[in-house]
């Protein structure tokens, strides 16, 4: 199988890929499976043979999701994978606004070293006294598997942590510690937070969340810190409140050229996940979902269909991706059963609008089943393994 690389991707991950089965570069055609990271594939036009995408990391506004599932191509990411790299990179954007570390060192740049240059930072450096964050008001919004580790770890630089997740999963909210104030609006966050920090996906519904109504609600002062995606916050909003001098900062892993060059704005270029310890992580799972997905149809951690796995029994395995509509398990076990196959086992479950079936036959000859299939109304992607 043909498997096309968008982006560099570990080879803690790639080695798993067994050399007998799978070919992997960036040059292959016709791919049976795509692993990405942040490449953009709104673009890209997808070949019949195509499978399955796997996002290396967390974000998949990159993949063009609806687009994928009517053409029955499973969506995958790597939940968690890359989150302590993350939550490690907001503390140090917080703290890089609480002190101001960056004028501090670019004075320090400037000394020739002739002066006495001790005598020099001792006058000097009052000039460049900042905050301690013990003590401060934290706000979170969006407890998943990055907002969660940031807020536990703010309890324990002695913040005071407010937590908004309306969606919160339970495994998050088990993970969460109880000393982290539930804000039941954002509004309550807004009113009561020195710091912000976004973890939220990129959508419909959260594009521009951080906008001008929001920012008036916030304290004079605040300092947001966003490592989510760019789009979920209005830059012209923050450079208003910069300009007026109702923000002290807005820490930002995405820049581009509407906040570049600003005073206030802390750019990152785009590290979060950064580290060879994220970047192995997330290409490991990344890799094992693929397989599992490609040699057993089983279903890890999809995007667009349910977690689904099933021992392998029988001769063979025939796999459907189809709508969420009725009659559907009953087409296809006619459609098996009227070619005098028998059904040793078969799954099912559906997510929204989307469904997956996978069904282990007592036969290897299913040419004209998957003819047959392939043919059925709703049904997206038929697969043999
Ligand atoms: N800077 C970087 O390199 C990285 C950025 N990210 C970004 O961070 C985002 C979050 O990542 P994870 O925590 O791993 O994802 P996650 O899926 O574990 O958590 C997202 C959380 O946001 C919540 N949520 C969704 N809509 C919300 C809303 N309107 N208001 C409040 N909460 C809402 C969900 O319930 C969920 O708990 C990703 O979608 C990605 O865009 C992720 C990894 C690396
Ligand atoms: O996982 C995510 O959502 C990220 O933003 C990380 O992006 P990257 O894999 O470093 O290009």
């Amino acid at each position: 199988m043909n498997i096309k690389l968008y982006n560099k991707i570990s080879n803690k991950g790639l080695s798993r890929l067994d050399k007998s089965l799978y070919t992997c570069s960036e040059d292959v055609e016709n791919p049976d499976g795509i692993l990405v990271r942040s490449a953009k594939l709104h673009d890209i036009e997808f070949n019949k043979e195509l499978k399955a995408i796997v996002r290396a990391g967390a974000g998949v506004n990159n993949i063009p999701i609806d687009r994928c599932s009517e053409a029955g191509i499973v969506v995958f990411n790597t939940p968690g994978a890359n989150a302590n790299a993350v939550k490690e990179l907001v503390f140090a954007g917080m703290l890089l606004s609480a002190r101001p570390v960056f004028d501090a060192m670019s004075w320090v740049e400037t000394l020739n070293g002739d002066e006495d240059v001790a005598t020099l930072v001792e006058k000097e450096k009052s000039k460049f006294v900042g905050n301690e964050i013990r003590g401060k008001k934290i706000g979170i919004i969006g407890l998943g598997a990055i907002g969660i580790k940031v807020a536990n770890l703010a309890l324990h630089f002695g913040m005071e942590v407010y937590g908004y997740d309306p969606y919160i999963s339970i495994d998050a909210a088990w993970q969460l510690s109880r000393k982290v104030h539930y804000a039941k609006t954002l509004d309550e966050l807004y009113e009561k937070c020195d710091y912000i920090s976004i973890h939220v996906p990129l959508n419909g519904k959260t594009k521009n969340m951080i906008n001008d109504d929001a920012i008036a609600k916030m304290k004079d002062n605040v300092c947001i810190l966003n490592f989510a995606r760019g789009g979920l916050v209005d830059e012209d909003a923050v450079c208003t409140a910069l300009d007026e001098g109702r923000m002290k900062n807005y820490v930002c892993d995405f820049p581009n050229g509407n906040i570049l060059h600003k005073k206030g704005v802390i750019c990152i270029p785009h590290l979060g996940a950064s580290t060879p310890e994220s970047e192995d992580n997330c290409a490991i799972m990344a890799a094992d979902q693929l397989s599992d997905f490609l040699e057993n149809g089983n279903i890890l951690n999809s995007i667009n269909l349910p977690n689904l796995t099933l021992d392998r029994s029988g001769e063979a395995r025939i796999t459907c991706f189809h709508k969420n509509t009725p009659n559907m398990i009953a087409q296809i076990s006619q459609t098996i059963s009227g070619e005098g196959i028998n059904i040793e086992n078969l799954i099912n479950k559906s997510k929204d609008e989307y469904a997956y079936t996978m069904v282990d036959v007592n036969s290897k000859s299913l040419d004209a089943v998957i003819a047959k299939l392939d043919a059925v109304d709703d049904i997206l992607k038929v697969t043999q393994l």
